[in-house]
């Protein structure tokens, strides 16, 4: 047991992270109409190498030109390895609006990655007078970002958040698979006769899950590529949320109301935190610090795990 109290992560709804394009315009009016809490603009791989300049234009016009209303608003910038970031950073810095929440940075791989976007937009914010500090989020989508995702969760006060990237996590890792999360085919035990899918995702979202609960910052999944299968999405969102991820991804607009359903605490879910903390209530009254709920044990770890249900409904109700 540590003397450290562990942080919390910013509170802000970050249930679903909706993406799309910076070279597709046309969808951005639409993006901020959407019930996504985060906004994700994308400069990286969903923009083609011609459009990089074009879409970095598009998406510091849509920063001040559209009403974003409460929204996160979030541009993906592109990675460390390529020649576009940096300009990317400068350009949105230099000449986007402050209503600009957070950057995206895509593939990182160790702390230093954030410490050199860090220092550069440090240098410009002062530059430039910005009065409101970027925020940071990023992606660990390869073997040395989760190789190293402590350390990555720790390198920047900016950080909010950090989501897997299962793509370009499959791809670095060498995994036999093209899908984008969820169920992979291959990925089973047999047991007389029959085959039983494991999660192969599963211990890379933990260790995301426990960096970012380390260091107060909110962990996130990312893509479900399957946009045509809702149960698939629903399995996999519900999978994250039980191991403490606070929002998914959507790729395609008809994710976010599934992301939302799945990431917001059903009425029951508050009802029943509600109660064990009014039955542990009761027993610290009498002087104990366990008791009987419903034929099960609660304690005092039980008040915490609690919280988290009322505390998420309550932000999500406030927002
Ligand atoms: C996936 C898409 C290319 C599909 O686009 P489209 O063919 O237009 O879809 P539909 O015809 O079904 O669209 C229905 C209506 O919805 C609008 N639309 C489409 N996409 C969006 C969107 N993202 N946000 C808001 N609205 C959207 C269409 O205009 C239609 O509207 P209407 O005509 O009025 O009915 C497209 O959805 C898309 O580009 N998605 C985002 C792709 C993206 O950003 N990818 C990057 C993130 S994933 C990734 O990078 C992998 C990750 O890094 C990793 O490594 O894992
Ligand atoms: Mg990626």
């Amino acid at each position: 047991m540590s003397f450290r109290i562990q942080p919390p992560a910013p509170a802000c709804p970050n249930r679903c992270q909706l993406f799309g394009p910076g070279s597709r315009p046309a969808i951005f009016e639409k993006m901020a109409a959407s019930a996504a809490d985060v906004i994700n603009l994308d400069l990286e791989d969903s923009v083609a190498p011609s459009d990089k300049d074009s879409a970095r234009a598009n998406v510091i016009k849509a920063l001040s030109d559209i009403d974003w209303g409460k929204k996160t608003l979030s541009v993906r910038i592109n990675g460390l390895d390529t020649p576009y970031w940096y300009r990317d950073v400068v350009d949105l810095l230099e000449q986007g609006s402050e209503r600009l929440d957070r950057i995206m940075i895509p593939k990182v791989g160790c702390a230093g990655d954030l410490y050199a976007v860090d220092a550069l937009v440090t240098a410009i914010e002062r530059a430039k007078g910005r009065e409101k500090a970027v925020k940071f989020e990023v992606i660990i989508e390869s073997a040395a970002g989760i190789a190293h995702v402590e350390e990555i969760a720790a390198a920047s006060p900016r950080l909010e958040a950090m989501s897997l990237g299962a793509a370009d996590f499959a791809a670095s890792m060498g995994m036999a698979t093209t899908g984008i999360g969820g169920t992979q085919e291959n990925y089973y035990m047999v047991r007389e006769g029959a085959k039983h899918w494991s999660d192969p995702w599963h211990w890379a979202q933990a260790a995301i899950v426990a960096a970012c609960r380390t260091h107060g910052v909110l962990p996130v999944d990312g893509p479900f590529g399957d946009f045509s299968d809702d149960e698939g999405f629903r399995a996999q969102a519900l999978r994250s949320a039980t191991l403490g991820m606070v929002g998914k991804w959507a790729i395609h607009p008809k994710q976010v109301a599934l992301a939302n359903e799945v990431f917001t605490p059903s009425e029951a879910a508050v009802n029943e935190a509600r109660e064990i903390l009014a039955a542990m209530e009761e027993a610290k009254a009498k002087g104990e610090g366990a008791t009987v709920y419903k034929g099960r044990l609660v304690d005092i770890a039980s008040i915490k795990q609690a919280e988290v249900i009322v505390r998420q409904s309550e932000m999500i109700a406030g927002q």
